[in-house]
């Protein structure tokens, strides 16, 4: 029951990643407790009407921060979702201010997570650098952190799922993934009823790791309190469920109908003989989800034009891999993490199961109807 020490391959990388995705949870947890969590005037709306937080800025600062200093900043390229245009602006004064004190706040508990903080505060235009840093395209060779700092924003806004995903892409390949899921508690399972996911759950969340060709990804639990994180730690191994009988299958897809086709994906479950209500959850949580062996079917169809972004996968991808499972698009092909910000070529959609079976019937069904659809 022993995580991955740092002989791996990928070795430090893994254990940077997971120690400042850790860190980054807490200071998630933080924000989102009680009197601290964001107040409407504090969600921004982006260009693409998605809303952003402190919460994003500041994560995407503390890592970007801490891959610099753990690696050196001469080697670290950032590709992530966030830019620091908006915190620049002088009417965001108030804004960037939250944005370094959470930053340093966290910075502050770095021993306690096991890296080494700064030796004073970093002022206003170090976090914008930090920030800005991260505007790397990636591509098909070289080493590429990929970062999506809160997946899931409006999970995090709403209490609800999100996750912290950072992934290492190396000559196109998702070398190394985390995912930090502060509400996606180890013991309990995901339900329909987000009620449930209330704040008793707070503090219980998990964070899931692996590197490729491991054959095994790993779930720990999110520090807690003052407490400090171990490495190798107790992590235990998580697999993919063996469920592969479509009447006993759970799938699961986004929340909002605007990023993917619930009909589409009802008529899909329908035809391959899915009985259960699909299980609609926030961000890579999903990912989470069919790794640990909770859900068997994760199916996502945006709409024709919308491309997806790296970040928003690669971390998810592997941990469901190296658990077991298959993730493919909807054409059945592999994603390819080696055309710069976007998963160029992504066939229809994408399609991650617990097992080949599942898999060749999601796929069959998708050629089987496609023609038919709207889509
Ligand atoms: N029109 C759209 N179609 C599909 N995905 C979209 C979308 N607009 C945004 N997204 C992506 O979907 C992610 C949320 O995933 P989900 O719907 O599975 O919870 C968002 O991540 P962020 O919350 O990090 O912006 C965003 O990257
Ligand atoms: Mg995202």
């Amino acid at each position: 029951m022993e995580g991955v020490d740092s002989n791996h391959m990928y070795g430090k990388e893994l254990e940077v990643g997971v120690r400042v995705v850790q860190m980054a949870c807490s200071l998630c947890q933080k924000l989102q407790k009680g009197s601290v969590r964001p107040s409407p005037e504090q969600v921004i709306s982006k260009d693409d009407d998605s809303p952003v937080t402190v919460a994003d800025w500041s994560v995407q600062a503390m890592i970007s921060w801490m891959l610099s200093e753990s690696f050196g900043r001469e080697n670290v390229s950032v590709v992530a979702e966030e830019d620091a245009q908006t915190l620049s602006y002088n009417t965001s004064t108030s804004l960037l201010a939250s944005v370094v004190a959470t930053v340093n706040e966290t910075l502050a508990m770095s021993a306690r997570f096991g890296l080494k903080g700064p030796a004073t505060p970093l002022g206003g235009s170090e976090v914008l650098d930090a920030i800005s840093r991260c505007n790397s395209t990636g591509g098909p060779v070289g080493r590429h952190w990929v970062l999506d700092p809160v997946d899931g924003t409006l999970g995090f806004v709403r209490g609800d799922q999100y996750v912290v995903a950072l992934a290492l892409i190396e000559n196109g390949q998702v070398v190394v993934g985390v995912l930090g899921c502060p509400n996606y508690s180890i013991k309990k399972k995901l339900v329909n009823d987000s009620s449930v996911l209330q704040s008793d759950l707070w503090q219980e969340g998990c964070v899931m790791y692996t590197s490729k060709g491991s054959g095994q990804s790993w779930m720990q639990q999110l520090v807690q309190g003052d407490g400090s994180l171990e490495w190798p730690n107790s992590a235990s191994i998580i697999r993919v469920s063996s469920i592969d009988n479509p009447v006993m299958a759970t799938f699961c897809e986004p929340v909002e109908k605007a990023n993917s086709n619930h009909s589409y994906s009802a008529g899909i479950a329908h035809r391959v003989g899915l009985r259960k209500q699909p299980l609609r959850v926030y961000s890579m949580v999903k990912y989470a989800a069919i790794a640990r062996g909770d859900a068997e079917i994760y199916m996502k169809f945006a709409k024709a034009g919308y491309k997806e972004k790296i970040w928003d996968h690669a971390a998810g991808v592997v941990i469901v891999e190296e658990a077991g499972g298959v993730v493919t698009d909807a054409g059945g092909r592999p994603l390819d993490f080696s055309k710069g910000v976007y998963l160029e070529g992504l066939d229809r959609g994408i399609v991650a199961c617990s097992g080949v079976n599942l898999h060749e019937k999601i796929i069959g069904a998708v050629y089987a109807s496609w023609d038919s659809s709207d889509l």
